[in-house]
């Protein structure tokens, strides 16, 4: 049997669970919370149980590296039981590891995150393409090649990024274009004209006026889009349609702390009740 490209995964997850994603970022806060220790115990016991109960009520989880990294080698170990734990269930991974260089280190990068096989293998990968997209071409041909992912920044939902990512091309081939207009239409040449289609796609903030990055969500309907910044950030799910337009049924909703602020005892709850007021504002 062929495997599936990323693409066609992603959209067997919206049908089967909607577009909620559940982001895993492992906060000393939500530890703390939880009734965990803030070390490589109380990480593995945290993400463990949010995969579980992410099973079967979401199609994708975000875990966040960051998180991981700061507990060192031992936080690595618990990244590998949680991606292998989470694929082995059927949820997509994205490993929201943002990752951003010239082009030969970023194939090291690639091959560590999407190589079938390896012991970080995710699903996808967000990327930093501020080295210009260009530097992004051998992880995009890697990420293909085993059927997976990448999300690219173009427009993220941190107020301090709109005047990198708003200002105008001088020259080239994106001439007149925003910087994130750019990288939107990068993706969608990729997700288009590559095979597995529909793999390649970009972080847009949900918390955005996308018309002032110069961004027409119509004018990208095949390109997937993680939208962080519902929940916690500010952003209204009521709203999604408006903001995405034709870019919706190519959403991933991406929340954390509004999902998992909760306590252990109540993250079924939470999760089910989110995944349906996501299902229900994108119906
Ligand atoms: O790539 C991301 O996921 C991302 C891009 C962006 O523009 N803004 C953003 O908040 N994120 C990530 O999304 C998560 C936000 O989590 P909550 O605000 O708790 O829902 C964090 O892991 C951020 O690193």
């Amino acid at each position: 049997m062929i495997d599936p490209g990323f693409g066609e995964r992603l959209g067997a997850a919206f049908s089967e669970y909607g577009h909620l994603c559940v982001g895993i970022d492992p906060h000393p806060f939500l530890l703390k919370e939880w009734g965990f220790n803030d070390d490589s115990a109380g990480l593995r016991e945290f993400s463990l149980r949010v995969v579980d109960a992410c099973v079967d009520r979401v199609g994708i989880i975000k875990p966040q590296v960051a998180f991981y990294e700061r507990h060192g080698s031992r936080g690595y170990e618990v990244l590998e039981l949680l991606f292998e734990r989470a694929r082995n269930s059927g949820l997509i991974v994205i490993a929201d590891a943002k990752r951003g260089d010239i082009g030969s280190t970023m194939e090291a990068y690639a091959s560590t995150w999407l190589t079938p096989g390896s012991a970080l293998e995710a699903d996808a990968l967000t990327v930093s393409p501020y080295l210009g997209t260009g530097s992004l071409t051998q992880t995009v041909n890697l990420a293909l090649k085993g059927n997976k992912g990448l999300f690219m920044l173009a427009a993220t939902s941190n107020p301090e990024a709109a005047a990198l990512q708003q200002s105008r091309i001088a020259d080239g081939p994106h001439k007149g274009e925003t910087v994130a207009q750019s990288i939107l239409s990068d993706a969608e040449q990729w997700s288009l004209k590559r095979e597995p289609a529909g793999s390649i796609g970009v972080v847009l903030g949900a918390t955005l006026e996308l018309e002032e990055f110069g961004i027409n969500p119509d004018d990208y309907p095949s390109v997937p889009v993680l939208a962080p910044g519902f929940g916690f950030q500010g952003a209204r799910i009521e709203d999604a349609r408006a903001v995405f337009g034709s870019m919706t049924r190519n959403l991933i909703v991406a929340e954390t702390r509004s999902v998992l602020a909760v306590g252990r005892g109540g993250v079924v709850e939470s999760i089910t009740r989110r995944a349906n007021e996501v299902a229900d504002a994108l119906s």
